[in-house]
């Protein structure tokens, strides 16, 4: 009789964890003990286990391609980011190889010298300081269960939302971040994503559709937005507008991890601050590139190439995996492909 009713919570419990064999989904959710009671391994699609994640953030993840961490990056580390985008924009600092950004809406208007005009700094893997963030063990520790032990970080960002202008312009589009990616596996590759203050409806807090990292890369395009769009703020042209949105609301500190493949983006600012988070893509070393041509990446290679031309002075044909490789660095273990 027992053995019957825990036979039956096993079965309940597998199918639980195994969404793909087909079997119903189940409200109730297993507790640790539950899943650590089941005597068969567990598969999971989209992690790798190093003793980290519990089964419920690893199921969490295979669900929704996202995972939420709090407190994992310390007040006096956000506070030296702080000061070093601060001295970047005042131009205490000179990072080479760093693309400031500035807001549509400011960029077509007067200059200002300061960091009330740069809505976003990228590529700052030459800035000690700044790329402190992407070697954090306490961060690194988590890449792992999604790239496996060579990392590579790939694409390094701090985002400084601006008050919007009125236009919407501070809006970002939903998108994939696997767009602007020419290398696969898509799985092999995390973004970590951390607020340097809370974040929430009011300043744009990231916007996901749970579950769509278990689609495919869609077609981008800049969205029909009256006010403007930034430069390369492509998003999804067509997603399913029924899907349900989830508003990550962060505490200063809290770090998000998400699959390239995740449909997200970020609410316009409302308020007069500035809002900050810092990114870095990260990669599995082993990784292999691949050519956009003919792909829906098309588009997005033409823009990068353009720039990078321009930024560098070059007018020998480069490609999207040439941006790459420049600015992709090691950060644990061995260099192999990328
Ligand atoms: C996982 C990845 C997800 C993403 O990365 S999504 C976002 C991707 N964003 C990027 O890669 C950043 C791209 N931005 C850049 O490369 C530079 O900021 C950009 C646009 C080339 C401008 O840099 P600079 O050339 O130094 O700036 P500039 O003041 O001399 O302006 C040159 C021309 O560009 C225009 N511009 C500047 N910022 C802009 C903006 N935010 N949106 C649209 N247009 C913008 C600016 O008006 C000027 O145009 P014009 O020559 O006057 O017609
Ligand atoms: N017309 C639109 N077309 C496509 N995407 C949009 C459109 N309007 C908003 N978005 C995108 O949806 C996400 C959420 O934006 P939105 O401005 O609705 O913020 P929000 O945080 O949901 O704010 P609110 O509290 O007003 O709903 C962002 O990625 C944004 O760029
Ligand atoms: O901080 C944000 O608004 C998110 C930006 C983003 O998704 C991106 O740049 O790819
Ligand atoms: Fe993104
Ligand atoms: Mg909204």
């Amino acid at each position: 009789m027992q053995e019957a009713a825990s036979a039956a919570r096993l079965g309940t419990i597998l199918r639980h964890l195994c969404p793909r064999t087909g079997a119903a989904a189940l409200t109730a959710f297993p507790t640790s003990a539950q899943i650590a009671s089941v005597k068969h391994p567990v598969e999971f699609h989209y992690t790798l286990d190093n003793n980290l994640l519990t089964p419920e953030q690893r199921h969490f993840y295979d669900e929704n391609g996202y995972l939420l961490i709090k407190n994992l990056v310390s007040g006096e580390d956000i506070e030296r980011f702080r000061n070093q985008f601060a001295k970047i924009c005042k131009k205490e600092v000179q990072v080479p190889g760093l693309i400031i950004m500035r807001d549509v809406a400011i960029a077509k208007s007067e200059f200002v010298l300061d960091q009330k005009a740069v809505t976003k700094v990228q590529d700052f893997q030459e800035d000690e300081e700044l790329f402190r963030y992407c070697t954090m063990p306490q961060i690194l520790k988590y890449v792992e269960c999604f790239t496996g032990p060579n990392i590579m970080a790939m694409h390094t960002m701090l985002i400084n939302k601006p008050p919007d202008s009125g236009k919407k312009s501070s809006r970002h589009p939903m998108h994939q971040d696997l767009h602007y990616f020419p290398f696969r596996p898509a799985d092999h590759i995390v973004c970590a994503w951390t607020a340097m203050e809370r974040i929430d409806r009011s300043n744009g807090c990231l916007v996901v559709l749970p579950g769509t990292h278990k689609g495919s890369l869609k077609q981008h395009d800049y969205p029909d937005w009256e006010g403007g769009v930034n430069k390369m703020y492509h998003g999804v042209r067509d997603y399913n507008k029924n899907l349900p949105r989830v508003h990550l609301v962060m505490e200063k500190g809290d770090t998000v991890f998400f699959h390239p493949l995740l449909i997200h983006g970020s609410g316009m600012n409302r308020t007069q601050g500035f809002r900050k988070a810092i990114s870095c893509h990260y990669a599995s070393a082993g990784c292999h590139y691949i050519d956009v041509k003919g792909t829906s990446q098309e588009n997005i290679e033409k823009e990068v190439v353009g720039i990078a031309q321009r930024k560098y002075g070059v007018s020998t044909p480069i490609t999207l995996k040439d941006t790459w490789m420049v600015r992709g660095r090691l950060v644990k273990g061995e260099r192999t492909n990328l």
